[in-house]
């Protein structure tokens, strides 16, 4: 087994990364998820006054809410260093050895996608979260020894899109278990305009609000629709991004007026002209639309189900009423209906 540092970590952010520029790096630059942030602010101040690593925290929820953005900011305020790895990533158990024989007291160490943590790495993490110890099987058959090694106190960030399948036994050594929520479009309006200031770009509060109604409660949406009808400003415009702008830019991107791209119109209108409305199950809907299972129920229907599009019944999804009129479509009359 090798202890030789860092073959599975990445840097906290890549080289010419657009998104940095936006990241806020303070809890108090940080817009929306009010709950959340009030209680981090506590968690961080207790655990700065008694000197202590905080406890182990979780972030969950769909992609782009800001997971990765919160757990740089949590070590940033701890003024502790902030290690980066993703559960695929830490194949074995020398891996995650490798990375916690390396951390400094009360560091934290960010583990993106958890939930897809090989076993093996698992049953090593937990003695490492709950007790600060490592138990290491050296060698083979018979010359196989166990050796213990004591790490310095950490705090563990998790990051996951899908709780439901994380173990309970990781589950449970959360102390701070966290979920966080769709933005609301006055946060992701606040979000654009300090976006549009950080890239020097002149937005008015018309342009501003337009990209944020239509970016899908996300952040990370927010500042990629902004970058992108900034391309349209410049090119087309004079560089200033108004309503007008904004919205015939975005129109061009195929973002509609709820801030579906195409991929979640494909799927409604999947389950709609193909399946009748549903309920249709998501293995077919994978298959119909060449996307993987994980993509669809991370990425895609989140934000449906929120809105209200869609509907989850054991057998499967179906459209609500509101999807088929977004689509312009009828929905069709069930004989169940007929006798409701
Ligand atoms: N509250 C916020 N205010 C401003 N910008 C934000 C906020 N939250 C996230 N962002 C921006 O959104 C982008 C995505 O955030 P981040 O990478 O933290 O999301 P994530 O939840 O970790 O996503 P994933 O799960 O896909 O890794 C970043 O560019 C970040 O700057």
């Amino acid at each position: 087994m090798s202890l030789d540092p860092d073959p599975t970590m990445r840097p906290d952010s890549l080289p010419g990364d657009a998104d940095r520029a936006l990241r806020p790096q303070r809890l108090d630059e940080f817009i929306g998820q009010a709950e959340a942030r009030a209680n981090l602010a506590i968690f961080i101040a207790s655990a700065r006054q008694r000197g202590e690593a905080m406890d182990h925290t979780l972030f969950h929820g769909p992609p782009g809410l800001g997971k990765t953005t919160l757990a740089q900011i949590i070590a940033r305020e701890l003024g502790v260093n902030f290690r980066m790895t993703s559960g695929p990533v830490l194949a074995k158990a020398g891996d995650l050895a490798a990375i916690l024989t390396n951390l400094d007291a009360r560091d934290v160490l960010f583990i993106d996608e958890i939930h897809r943590l090989n076993p093996v790495v698992e049953e090593v993490l937990y003695p490492a979260l709950e007790d600060f110890e490592l138990d290491l099987v050296i060698g083979e058959g018979p010359a196989a020894r166990t050796v213990r090694i004591e790490l310095q106190p950490f705090t563990l960030i998790g990051a996951t899109t899908r709780m439901g399948l994380l173990t309970t036994p990781l589950r449970d050594r959360f102390g701070i278990p966290t979920r966080l929520q769709f933005y609301s479009v006055d946060e992701l309006h606040a979000i654009v305009s300090r976006g549009a200031t950080l890239l020097g770009v002149s937005a008015d509060d018309g342009g501003a609000r337009e990209i944020a109604r239509r970016a899908r409660g996300t952040p990370r949406i927010a500042g990629r629709l902004l970058r992108r009808v900034v391309d349209f400003a410049i090119v087309e415009g004079d560089g200033h991004v108004s309503e007008a702008l904004a919205n015939g830019a975005l129109t061009r991107l195929s973002v509609d007026d709820l801030g579906l791209d195409g991929a979640d119109r494909k799927y409604l209108r999947i389950i709609a002209e193909n399946y009748g409305g549903g309920p249709v199950g998501v293995e077919t809907l994978s298959a119909a639309m060449s996307e993987s299972r994980d993509s669809i129920e991370d990425v895609i229907e989140p934000f449906l189900l929120q809105e209200g599009l869609i509907e989850r019944t054991p057998r499967g999804r179906r459209l609500a009423p509101r999807a088929w009129r977004h689509l312009g479509l009828d929905a069709p009359v069930r004989d169940k209906d007929l006798f409701e």
